[in-house]
């Protein structure tokens, strides 16, 4: 596959070792807005831009009619937006806030365990997630979606930073040297805690993830996920 990076900073450059390996070829690494995308060269994009640069940047691969993969977190107020002009585009695209096969295994445990606890009101949940210390948003998006798997299979009802109350997930966020990604789910009872961690010791996860993600979207039109790439019940 001939492959667009948009985006070549910590995670651009991860999927460009990853991606040749895989005998793929990086036809393009477009770093600021100031760059001109020849589109035509392109078989995939993958994003792993900025908040502010993920909208324009994926939007105009549709355009263009170039399949995005784009792991870019904190945009998703647009992703709405983003997905009908897919649509209108005939094209396809996989946003995943984690690429990683660790990652989404945890959030399918996430999902079971927040059944299992629904009804169990002497515990009370909270989430922590680390990143390091360059990391733009907050919290990340993996917390986010583990935190939507809650409230799809529980009677909580929203998240919020460093806040609790009656329904509300609270998420901490910590920004701590160079760590890679750190996610923690708690259940705290007065008499016990139950704790499930996903812990990624590099990047390498998440590239990989994504570069599997590209070849998989190959020759597909629409909106897919993860779940459909990894085949995940
Ligand atoms: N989904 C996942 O599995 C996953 C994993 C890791 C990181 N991420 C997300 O990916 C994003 C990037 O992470 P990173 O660690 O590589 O960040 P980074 O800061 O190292 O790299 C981002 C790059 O985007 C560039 N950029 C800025 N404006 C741009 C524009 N208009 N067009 C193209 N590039 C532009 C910057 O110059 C920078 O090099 C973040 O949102 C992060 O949360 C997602
Ligand atoms: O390094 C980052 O930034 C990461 N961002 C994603 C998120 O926001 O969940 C995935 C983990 C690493």
């Amino acid at each position: 596959m001939k492959i667009g990076l948009f985006g070549y900073g910590k995670m651009g450059k991860m999927i460009e070792q990853i991606a040749q390996d895989r005998g793929h070829t990086i036809v393009a690494k477009i770093d600021d807005p100031s760059q001109e995308a020849d589109y035509t060269s392109m078989d995939v994009a993958i994003d792993f831009s900025t908040p502010e640069a993920a909208f324009d940047n994926i939007t105009n691969c549709f355009r263009n009619k170039v399949p995005v993969i784009s792991g870019t977190t904190g945009w998703l107020d647009n992703y709405s937006e983003a997905i009908k002009i897919c649509e209108d585009n005939k094209s396809a695209f996989i946003y995943a806030s984690n690429f990683s096969l660790g990652v989404n295994i945890f959030f399918e445990l996430n999902k079971h365990l927040a059944t299992m606890m629904a009804e169990l009101e002497q515990y009370k949940v909270s989430m922590e997630e680390i990143h390091h210390t360059q990391k733009l948003d907050a919290p990340s998006g993996t917390a986010i979606t583990l935190a939507e798997g809650i409230i799809e299979n529980s009677p909580y009802k929203k998240w919020e930073l460093d806040k609790s109350g009656d329904k509300i997930i609270p998420i901490k966020s910590i920004r701590e040297g160079t760590v890679p990604g750190t996610h923690s789910i708690a259940y705290d009872s007065p008499v016990d805690r139950i704790e499930i961690k996903h812990e990624a010791h590099n990047r390498e996860g998440f590239a990989l993830g994504a570069v599997i993600a590209s070849e998989w979207i190959q020759e597909k039109v629409g909106i897919f996920s993860m779940k459909d790439v990894l085949n995940l019940s």
